[in-house]
């Protein structure tokens, strides 16, 4: 029997999503928007199995403790209710991302679990329902169901948050991933986010001001005025991470070398090369640029970097089905 495997590509946000506003529906404080990635994505297929015990769900070829296979298990659920299956699932996920290390792997890992669970229940969901699934499994996964640049609408209740797509991002857009480490992260982005939302003075002043910021860029975005899209994109990552800043414990996923490569990308701007960063909940730097760019900055980037540590990615696509 040909094994259906559903492909999710990571996004990256340009207007971050940090904080909820409803932890257990995951329902955002604020609305988002990113570009997905073809560079880092998750392979994943489910299939109902009554000669299993129980759910078993393997990652990267390594079978998973309790608790994964659980929070696994409890997001499957969603998809057996409606198809009115209670069969033990096998479920298989492969990452092509460097997992938890500030490159939101539960973006692209929770959307391509959604669509095969979709595929393994013949639920045949539309992309919007698919969306409103995977945000229950992870709210950046509900962005990786479209490609290019998609905006996550925070909505009203459960029941109208969801992605849309805005753009495909096929006018000399790229992105240079700098992986100043992949180790896995101290801090979860939903400890994070959580915990800014609580105690962080600033956030108030972030919601407000991220609103305005999703309206501006929609606007750079539909006249392709890179600049001004660039502008908003580092402005946003670094308001984010201000409200950390003021949280309590103060929180911080920088390193040295994130600052390095901020310095750097402000030292290319200087001289002539149009180009942003953005962070994420872990040390990572994104570099937003032309992609007829991307190898001059990368060349820049690996005089102080790896070479393994760079990497080019193009506007990725929405969710996909993959024949084994
Ligand atoms: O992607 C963004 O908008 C910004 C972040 O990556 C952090 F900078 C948040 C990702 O949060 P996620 O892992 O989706 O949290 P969950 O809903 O608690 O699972």
């Amino acid at each position: 029997m040909t094994e259906k495997i559903v492909r999710a590509h990571t996004n990256i946000a340009l207007i971050k999503y940090w904080g909820k506003r409803d932890e257990a529906l995951i329902l955002p404080a604020s609305s988002s928007l990113s570009l997905t990635l073809d560079a880092f994505y998750t392979d994943t297929s489910v299939t109902f199995d009554n000669s299993l015990q129980s759910d078993t769900f393997y990652l990267n070829d390594r079978l998973q403790n309790k608790t994964a296979t659980e929070k696994v298990s409890t997001f499957l659920n969603l998809f057996r209710k409606p198809a009115g299956i209670s069969s033990p699932a096998l479920i298989k996920s492969t990452n092509f991302v460097p997992t938890a290390a500030g490159l939101a792997s539960s973006a692209s890992g929770m959307a391509a679990l959604a669509g095969a669970a979709n595929l393994a229940c013949h639920l045949q969901l539309t992309q919007r329902e698919l969306s409103l699934y995977a945000r229950r499994g992870s709210g950046s996964a509900t962005r990786s169901i479209y490609g290019g640049f998609v905006e996550w609408q925070m909505g009203t209740c459960a029941a109208d948050s969801y992605a849309v797509p805005i753009d495909d991002a096929d006018w000399d857009i790229g992105m240079l991933v700098v992986v100043v480490n992949s180790r896995k992260k101290e801090m979860s982005s939903r400890e994070g986010m959580k915990n800014t939302v609580e105690t962080s003075p600033f956030y108030t002043g972030w919601l407000d001001s991220t609103a305005n910021d999703l309206i501006e860029i929609k606007k750079a975005i539909r006249l392709q005025d890179f600049q001004k899209m660039g502008e908003i994109t580092e402005s946003n990552g670094m308001k984010m991470h201000g409200t950390m800043l003021g949280a309590n414990p103060p929180l911080s996923y920088w390193e040295p070398d994130s600052v390095v490569a901020m310095q750097l990308v402000r030292q290319l701007r200087q001289e002539g090369i149009s180009c942003y960063f953005t962070m994420d909940a872990g040390p990572n730097v994104k570099v937003l640029c032309r992609l007829t760019d991307s190898e001059k900055i990368k060349a820049r980037f690996a005089k102080q970097f790896n070479p393994e540590q760079l990497i080019i990615a193009k506007p990725g696509e929405g969710l996909k089905v993959l024949t084994k």
